[in-house]
């Protein structure tokens, strides 16, 4: 009999979207995203970190400030890396798996590149401006998003 205990399509995809946010360098939100085509093939991942050439240990971090101090001119977003790392011809139609409900500029380059689904898990960030942007432009474009089901199992990793 085949093994019972192995994990859904979403909890997998989600997995390596989580996974990926162990490479993030962002003191306060990690956030992983994974791009997967219809057919369940993995087409792209990314984190939240600094763009190329500009080096984490050099540009801020901090989150309150000189605008011009913090992180947020600068760090380029799970989703925007993980559409950015894409090189395929084939995203059209595919879902995201992000650990943070997308933002406006996220949700501009998703909804232009043709991703037909949105599986989030976290949305701590529901009540901005940002995400209610977001969800107003998601839902005009027709874009669906769905809130990540929890399959109750930990995995620990020993790497
Ligand atoms: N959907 C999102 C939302 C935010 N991010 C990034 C941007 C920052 O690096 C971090 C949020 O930091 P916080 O304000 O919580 O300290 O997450 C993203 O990649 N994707
Ligand atoms: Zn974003």
């Amino acid at each position: 009999m085949k093994k019972q205990d192995y994990i859904n399509w979403d909890a997998y995809f989600m997995g390596i979207a989580l996974l990926s946010t162990n490479r993030s360098k962002d003191p306060g939100t990690s956030v992983g995203a994974c791009i997967v085509s219809q057919d369940n093939k993995i087409l792209s991942v990314g984190y939240n970190g600094m763009p190329y050439g500009c080096s984490d240990d050099e540009y801020p971090w901090e989150r309150e400030g000189d605008p011009f101090d913090t992180k947020y001119f600068y760090v380029c977003h799970a989703e925007l890396n993980a559409i950015l790392n894409y090189t395929g011809t084939d995203i059209k139609g595919s879902k995201v798996y992000v650990t943070l409900f997308p933002c406006n500029e996220c949700t501009k380059a998703i909804i232009q590149k043709g991703i037909a689904e949105i599986i989030y898990m976290d949305d701590k960030y529901a009540h901005t401006p940002a995400v209610l942007a977001s969800k107003r432009m998601l839902t005009s474009a027709g874009v669906k998003f769905t809130k990540y089901t929890p399959i109750g199992k930990d995995i620990t990793l020993s790497l």
